[in-house]
């Protein structure tokens, strides 16, 4: 059967691509190709303008130290989850290496500029001590707190978190909750060592120094002991 046969609905002729480059097809993201995250040196005028705008305002949201799950979780580093791959022959570019922060270019109107964060020092996990194991542990112990059958809605002052300072019971407070640490220690990513800076103390300002974004609350859910008395 002839295909050009504009009578028969089953058989039609395809037009070749050049032809056809009339039709329009939405994109639904324009142009990624052209995206490329690069470096600007510290002369730049306008990323210096751009980047005070950005630290004043957005700071620590543009450009996170880790991308962190909800859930508290860093998505990579700790736990052991790489971030997302950047093929080195694809787009986006991403280069680092520069004095003064990243930029987006390729995009039109204004450019934003991640700001870029100074290099933190890991602290090595032990094996079966990642993030990913105290989850687990935290869902199978059965008295991360060390209640005993104790209630952990109850007022604590602060003279008896300063007498749980030392192995087996290690108790700090955070944001005016009491929390039993002692099983958590080896888990921390930060080490022991700093960690112990928190026992039997408010360790609030210190964790907020550290690591705003951690979700302590998902994290030690398991080991509240109880309430400040803020009163007593
Ligand atoms: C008691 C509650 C605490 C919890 C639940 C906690 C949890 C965490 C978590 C999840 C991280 C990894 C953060 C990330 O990779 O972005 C971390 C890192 C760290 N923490 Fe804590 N932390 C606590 C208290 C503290 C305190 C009191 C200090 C300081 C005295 C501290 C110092 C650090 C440091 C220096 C790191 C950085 C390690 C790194 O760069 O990976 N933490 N902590």
């Amino acid at each position: 059967m002839d295909d050009t046969d504009t009578n028969d609905f089953t058989f039609c002729k395809v037009d070749s691509q050049a032809v056809n480059d009339h039709v329009e097809s939405p994109k639904a993201i324009p142009d990624v190709n052209r995206i490329t995250l690069k470096d600007h040196f510290s002369d730049d005028k306008d990323l210096k303008k751009s980047y005070d705008y950005f630290q004043d305002k957005n700071s620590s949201a543009i450009l996170p130290k880790k991308f962190v799950a909800s859930s508290g979780f860093p998505l990579y580093g700790s736990s052991g989850i790489l971030p997302p791959d950047f093929n080195s022959n694809g787009s986006p570019v991403l280069e680092i290496g520069g004095s003064n922060g990243l930029s987006l270019s390729g995009i039109d109107g204004p450019k934003p500029v991640l700001k870029k964060q100074p290099v933190r020092a890991k602290v090595p996990f032990e094996k079966g001590y990642s993030q990913m194991d105290w989850l687990k542990l935290t869902r199978t112990h059965p008295d991360l707190a060390g209640l005993q059958g104790q209630t952990n809605r109850r007022l604590i002052t602060m003279d008896e978190v300063k007498k749980h300072k030392t192995e087996g019971s290690i108790w700090t407070v955070l944001k005016g909750r009491v929390y039993n640490i002692s099983l958590y220690m080896k888990f921390h990513p930060g080490g022991v060592d700093m960690l112990m800076m928190a026992a039997g103390k408010d360790c609030t300002s210190l964790f907020n120094k550290h690591h705003p974004w951690v979700n302590s609350e998902f994290l030690l859910e398991k080991c509240l002991v109880g309430v400040l008395d803020a009163d007593p």
